[in-house]
């Protein structure tokens, strides 16, 4: 029996329907919650991802602002930017879209944001309030790969739960979001000599490495759980993910497609962080 479809757009939907409310009720108070973008460079998928992020906002009643910069935009007019909207009452969050040229450091600019408003949960306080397992804000495409994960009614306790990449914004702290929910988890990477030696064994996989068809349908367990949250184009131009989803979707018990799976969920939870900025402040 062919996989059932963990459907992001669907769960989306129902999600910003709780944050719009929420969002209501403090804009009622006079404290509209507010997210601030900011692109530097003229990146073309970045430039989707983050007109998809400020759409998102309109549609559940926030408050955003765009800032563009050219590519030559120096890091000291970076940070600058970043100061005057640490001390902006009306901005509750602030998201600087990567990756950044080269000439600009990007931890210094995350280390800049003020914790209270790194909704992206990029920071080394954020980071370590995830390790520890203190409350905080959670890196936005591991927690919505959570949701995703939850909404198939499968509890991962005691389940064994492989990702396939170790990047400090996706695939490490998934690896600590799936153990704080008591799976027993594998990391795998680039240095791992048989990837499908691990994956075969796992009741849920999640994929981030940025290469099409990383995993086939002799990788996976039946009836595993596969999230896909690889954004690579195929020969013919078309969006697809790290999992060659026509075979896999025929050995999983649930997947994401992609389109419609982790990257309408990533932003989702932007605005959940967002709109909980928002109500702490
Ligand atoms: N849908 C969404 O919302 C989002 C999607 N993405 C997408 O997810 C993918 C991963 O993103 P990100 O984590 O930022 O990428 P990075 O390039 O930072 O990390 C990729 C990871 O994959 C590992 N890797 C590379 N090649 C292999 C291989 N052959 N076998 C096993 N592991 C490998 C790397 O290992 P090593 O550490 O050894 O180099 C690295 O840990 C990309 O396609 C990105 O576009 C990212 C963020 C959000
Ligand atoms: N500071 C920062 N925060 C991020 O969260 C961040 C970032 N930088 N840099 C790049 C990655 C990537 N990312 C995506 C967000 C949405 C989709 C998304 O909306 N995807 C749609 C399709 C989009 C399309 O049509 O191209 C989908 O999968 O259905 C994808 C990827 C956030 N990132
Ligand atoms: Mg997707």
């Amino acid at each position: 029996m062919p996989a059932q479809l963990i459907d992001g757009i669907a769960l989306s939907q129902k999600l910003r329907g709780e944050i719009a409310a929420r969002a209501a009720a403090l804009t009622a108070k006079g404290k509209q919650p507010g997210l601030a973008v900011i692109l530097v460079g003229e990146d073309p998928a970045s430039q989707v991802y983050v007109r998809n992020k400020v759409k998102a906002c309109g549609d559940v009643g926030f408050h955003s602002v765009l800032e563009k910069y050219e590519a030559d935009l120096s890091e000291a007019a970076l940070l600058a930017r970043i100061a005057k909207l640490n001390a902006d009452p009306a901005i509750h969050g602030i998201l600087v879209q990567m990756p950044l040229p080269k000439h600009i450091n990007p931890h210094k600019v995350i280390e800049a944001i003020s914790t209270t408003k790194d909704v992206d949960g990029y920071s080394v306080l954020s980071a370590g309030e995830l390790m520890t397992g203190l409350e905080g804000f959670r890196p936005c495409t591991p927690y919505g790969c959570m949701k995703l994960i939850e909404s198939t009614g499968v509890d991962l306790r005691g389940k064994h739960a492989v990702v396939i990449g170790r990047s400090n914004t996706v695939g490490k702290p998934m690896g600590l979001l799936l153990l704080q929910a008591n799976a027993t988890v594998t990391i795998c990477h680039s240095a791992t000599p048989d990837l499908g030696v691990h994956t075969r064994q796992a009741d849920v996989v999640v994929a981030a490495v940025g290469r099409r068809n990383t995993l086939t349908a002799d990788m996976v367990k039946p009836g595993a759980i596969v999230i896909d949250v690889g954004m690579n184009r195929d020969d013919a131009g078309k969006l697809c993910g790290d999992v060659d989803f026509a075979g896999v979707k025929e050995v999983a018990s649930h997947i994401t497609p992609v389109p419609g799976g982790v990257g309408p969920m990533t932003i989702t939870m932007l605005l959940m962080n967002t709109v909980e900025a928002a109500e702490r402040l």
